[in-house]
């Protein structure tokens, strides 16, 4: 198994890096691309924790030699947002940099499971299925947004809130990745009772926690802790999904297309990516109408992709 991380010096890529290098199967290559000079460096940095996964680092003119062979692509290269900004806003710098490393996808490892981290992430997943279908190798399966942080937040506020212990605690979060689009189904939290007020705060709450860490850190970037931990979790469980071990993910992927071309529901990771986009169950009254109201901005960023790549 090979899993390349793309933008690996950076704040999520370096956090990915090293969860990965502790917690990937044995045996496992992990490759570290980036354009900052510092990689090389990152992989020799943790190639002195000792554990059986191989980690390689490759400068920016190696992109070919970080990806050949690679089973997992994980993609948080670019750049991350600062206050008063929107993730939208993030699309003139980021666009070019997902459309062109996925290049580099299918040119050297076409069958490639490839998780995009990069924002916006509700436009750059759409960037990338049109980059890898222009090059004959799109398969579904295989292409998804990493929206596990809403997930993982989502369970940290529902524990905060009820003084349960995280690990006990599953909230399903789908739609998008950005503001509204963000839909946390609280409805379906197991032996927890919300009040409608709760409901509203938490609902806000986790739609804005990336900007609660933006303007927490003051112009020092956006979550990339968190952030690594939940790539690692979302790689951890594709891992398992590919070595035959089927694992659940709420992620963003072209699904059936009841709401939009892609939408973040529960996934069924398996030997070929996702075996199965799960229905995601009964909704409240409440969760419908958040879901109708933010379905066209959902499509919109979907179609701003598709047009870049056109
Ligand atoms: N999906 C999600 O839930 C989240 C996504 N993000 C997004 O992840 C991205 C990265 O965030 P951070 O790690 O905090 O930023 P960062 O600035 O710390 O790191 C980005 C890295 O990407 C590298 N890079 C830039 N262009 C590249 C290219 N063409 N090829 C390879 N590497 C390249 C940079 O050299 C840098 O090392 C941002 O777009 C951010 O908005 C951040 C948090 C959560
Ligand atoms: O808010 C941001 O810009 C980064 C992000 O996607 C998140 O933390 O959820």
């Amino acid at each position: 198994m090979k899993v390349a991380v793309l933008g690996a010096a950076g704040g999520i890529g370096q956090a990915l890096s090293l969860l990965l290098k502790t917690q990937l199967p044995a045996g496992t290559e992990l490759s570290l691309y980036d354009v900052a000079p510092v990689v090389p460096g990152v992989a020799v940095d943790l190639s002195h924790i000792p554990t059986d996964v191989k980690v390689q680092g490759f400068g920016k003119d190696d992109l070919a030699s970080a990806l050949v062979g690679s089973d997992i692509v994980l993609i948080p290269a670019g750049v991350p947002r600062k206050p008063g900004m929107d993730r939208s806003d993030l699309f003139n710098m980021n666009a070019g940099i997902v459309k062109n490393l996925v290049q580099g996808v299918a040119d050297n490892c076409p069958n490639a499971c490839v998780g995009i981290i990069t924002n916006p992430v509700n436009t750059t997943v759409p960037i990338a299925k049109q980059v890898l279908q222009n090059n004959g190798c799109y398969d579904k399966r295989r292409l998804f947004g990493v929206t596990t942080l809403d997930v993982i937040r989502s369970e940290a506020f529902v524990a905060e809130l009820r003084g349960l212990n995280p690990e006990n605690v599953n909230v399903p979060v789908i739609g998008g990745h950005s503001g509204t689009t963000i839909l946390p189904l609280l409805s379906q939290v197991e032996n927890v009772e919300f009040t409608e007020q709760e409901i509203k705060d938490l609902t806000h709450r986790i739609q804005n926690a990336g900007t609660e860490v933006v303007e927490a850190k003051a112009g020092g970037g956006s979550a990339t802790l968190s952030m690594g931990q939940a790539a690692a979790r979302f790689c951890l469980s594709l891992v398992k999904g590919l070595q035959g071990q089927d694992t659940i993910e709420c992620t963003y992927v072209e699904g059936p297309g009841d709401h939009a071309t892609f939408f973040a529901q529960p996934v069924r990771l398996g030997k070929n990516g996702a075996e199965e986009v799960l229905p995601y169950g009964d909704i409240s009254a409440f969760e419908k109408k958040c879901m109708d109201d933010m379905l066209d901005g959902l499509k919109g960023d979907i179609q701003k992709g598709v047009e870049f790549v056109k």
